[in-house]
């Protein structure tokens, strides 16, 4: 793919990309999080590059969002869902779903969707999510104790570049074999002429080690899983939890097997002999003191209840021969040093737990020959250590290698593993989102004839999901629009709350998601526009600009979706409702779909050179001084407004309070005021009602 295709990529970003492992995967997969490790690539603009990518996919324009309003529509819908993500992977995951106009781009996602909306988001599996993260990059690993040697230049520059986590070191001969062997633990020698050459040490020849550099540093695999290990932890925990199938590459009771056997710094756990030869070198020279002060304890007891009964001519030859006192000590104590000695060695044996080889080596530590104190070899002490660490390396070598081999055929499943888990939480965000807001999947209506292009939209038990209520708490409405439409009602009916409904159905609808509603049916809009009330009347300035746009908007074609809040506070009721009339035809002449609400309605109907419907939100009645509604617009009906409807609530009250009274109070005025007739209240009441006629 060249990455530069891509809209909002210029040549610099796409060098970034170009520096991630697998730019073309991230980008078809949206997996936003792994693009913005690019480097100076935010998640925000990783968020812009993988939506750029899928509109050059599937060929879309975009500019599916037309206004400030319908951007913040979707801002919105696209909020709740993330809030129901649990990895912060699929809360920037849920970013690549925007609302395409392109048939190809709506499909994939409604795929990915009627599969999401059937999982079940259990705590246990919301629980486990939490642990799960991408995969990340283990840092240089360095190995110390082991190295490569070769007598060839070119070797040894290959050797670098494979194995760069040991050093390589070039060497003339089997002598410069025996010198690295000093100082290494391990030496591999990579030249076939080094076969069936000994040299005191750890060499083995391996003309083959670059082809198995796993073999060679067991620690490169390893430090994969250990810098990964909660991750895939948890990702198996998610899979149990969701009880959903692993990928096919990966054995799952293996993987977490062969984990559980990884320490966090890539060393092999639960293994009793190299945690034994570990605890031994560790504590070998406090067990050797201690081992002393048993010995000299010992002595010094024994010395102390002894009674040493020497003759004089003895003691006068020991001390003319200046002997001191380990004569006298072999001489006469002999029995008590050698089980002093005895005791010192047990208690070195013992504290260490060393098998009958090592025990050999530390018996020496405690020679025969009596002294006093009783003190340590030195050199002995030394080869015991030397031969402990060797025995812990090759212990740890060997474990690293066996698991190493037995992980090596998991890392891949391991990286499908997580990547489905990530993905799951993407799909529980949906499923979630779906079951609280009570949503199904949209039917569209996608035919080419002229009869389905103008089907508009049509919800059934629609919920706004921006109303700030609990889903039971709101009534459920339903809308039928195709074509050109005013939308009447009284003050606080629900008019704006429709046309946000409308709004987030089709935003929704678009980027392929359920919408709120238990059903929904529409056409493919190329765009939305969305016009939100404007506050108070506009300046000459800001009037010239809103007009200029709805000329624009005017322009706008067939497959434009057009809601409209109250256009008429930007000006005088009466320019308002001229403004508005010309507004619709033009709209109505180039067939877009459109709804106006307008408290004008009326007003705007007389002046619209075309018969344009008029749908109403109807006050159903007055219930404790609370207008009571009906939601889902009436069609083909003007709303009665709030003032009428209170008006009429009047004069029906004073009507049933004495009409009869009210005429015959009439009459008597009438006399006494020599033929004047007063207006009484019921009248005023029935009169003004005549008006809103
Ligand atoms: N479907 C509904 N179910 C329950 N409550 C609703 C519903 N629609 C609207 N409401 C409530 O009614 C209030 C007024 O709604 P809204 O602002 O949409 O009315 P409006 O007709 O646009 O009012 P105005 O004429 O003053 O602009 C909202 O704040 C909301 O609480």
């Amino acid at each position: 793919m060249d990455l530069e295709s891509i809209p909002g990529v210029g040549e610099k970003t796409a060098r970034a990309l170009s520096e991630l492992d697998d730019p073309e995967r991230a980008l078809r997969a949206g997996d936003v999080a792994a693009l913005a490790t690019a480097p100076g690539i935010s998640q925000g603009r990783a968020a812009r590059i993988a939506r750029g990518a899928i509109r050059h996919d599937h060929d879309d324009p975009g500019g599916f969002l037309a206004t400030d309003r319908a951007r913040e529509i979707y801002r919105e819908v696209l909020s709740l869902l993330t809030e129901r993500t649990v990895t912060d992977y699929a809360a920037q995951r849920v970013e690549t779903f925007y609302p395409s106009s392109q048939r190809s781009r709506i499909e994939q996602v409604q795929t990915f969707a009627r599969e999401a909306i059937t999982r079940e988001p259990s705590r246990a599996v919301l629980d486990a999510l939490t642990g799960v993260e991408p995969l990340a990059t283990p840092g240089d690993v360095r190995v110390r104790e082991r190295c490569l040697a070769t007598t060839d230049a070119e070797r040894y520059a290959a050797a670098r570049e494979a194995i760069p986590e040991l050093s390589v070191e070039i060497v003339e001969d089997a002598q410069g074999l025996a010198e690295l062997a000093r100082g290494y633990s391990t030496v591999i020698a990579l030249d076939e002429s080094f076969t069936g050459v000994t040299v005191e040490g750890d060499v083995q020849v391996r003309p083959d080690a670059l082809d198995h550099p796993a073999e060679i540093v067991p620690e490169r695999p390893l430090s994969f899983f250990a810098r990964n290990r909660d991750r895939i932890t948890a990702a198996i925990a998610v899979h149990r939890a969701a009880d959903i199938d692993p990928p096919s590459d990966c054995d799952i009771d293996a993987l977490e097997d062969g984990l559980s056997r990884l320490e966090a710094d890539g060393t092999v756990a639960g293994d009793d002999e190299l945690d034994r030869l570990t605890v031994a070198v560790d504590d070998l020279d406090a067990a050797v003191g201690t081992a002393e002060t048993v010995a000299n304890d010992h002595l010094r007891e024994a010395i102390r209840k002894e009674d040493v009964t020497i003759e004089g001519s003895d003691l006068l030859s020991l001390v003319e021969r200046g002997a001191g006192v380990d004569s006298l000590l072999s001489r006469e104590l002999a029995d008590e040093f050698a089980a002093a000695v005895a005791a010192a060695r047990e208690h070195l044996i013992d504290a260490l737990d060393l098998d009958s080889g090592e025990a050999e080596v530390a018996r020496r530590i405690f020679g025969d020959e009596p002294t006093f104190p009783v003190e340590r070899d030195e050199d002995a002490t030394a080869r015991l250590r030397e031969d402990l660490t060797a025995a812990k390396e090759r212990r740890a070598g060997k474990l690293k290698r066996d698991l190493a081999a037995d992980l090596a055929d998991q890392r891949a499943g391991a990286r499908d593993l997580v990547r489905n888990a990530l993905e799951l939480d993407v799909e529980l965000a949906v499923a979630r989102f779906a079951d609280e807001f009570g949503c199904t999947m949209p039917e569209f209506v996608w035919g080419a004839d002229s009869a389905d292009t103008r089907a508009g939209f049509g919800i059934e038990a629609g919920r706004s999901p921006l109303l700030d209520e609990p889903l039971a708490d709101i009534d459920p409405v339903d809308y039928d629009v195709s074509g050109v439409t005013l939308l009447s009602g009284v003050n606080s009916g629900g008019k704006t709350s429709l046309l946000d409904l409308v709004a987030s159905v089709v935003v929704l609808a678009h980027m392929g998601l359920p919408v709120p509603a238990e059903h929904a049916r529409l056409r493919r809009f190329d765009d939305l526009h969305y016009h939100a009330k404007t506050q108070g009347t506009l300046d000459a300035g800001a009037f010239e600009s809103t007009v200029r746009e709805f000329a624009d908007l005017a322009q706008g074609g067939e497959g434009s979706l057009v809601l409209v809040d109250e256009l008429e506070s930007i000006t005088e009721p009466g320019a308002s409702a001229k403004i508005i009339a010309g507004i619709l035809e033009a709209l109505a002449a180039n067939g877009a779909t459109a709804v106006f609400v307008s408290h004008l309605a009326d007003e705007i109907r007389e002046m619209a050179g075309f018969d344009v419907t008029v749908d109403g939100i109807e006050a159903v009645g007055l219930v404790d001084g609370e207008l009571e509604v009906n939601r889902s617009p009436v069609k083909d009906h003007l709303a009665r407004s709030t003032p009428e409807l209170i008006v009429e609530k009047l004069a029906t009250e004073a009507g049933a309070a004495g009409a009869d009274a009210a005429s015959a109070t009439a009459a008597e005025s009438a006399r006494t005021n020599g033929g004047t007739e007063t207006v009484s209240e019921p009248q005023f009441y029935t009169r003004l009602l005549e008006k809103f006629e």
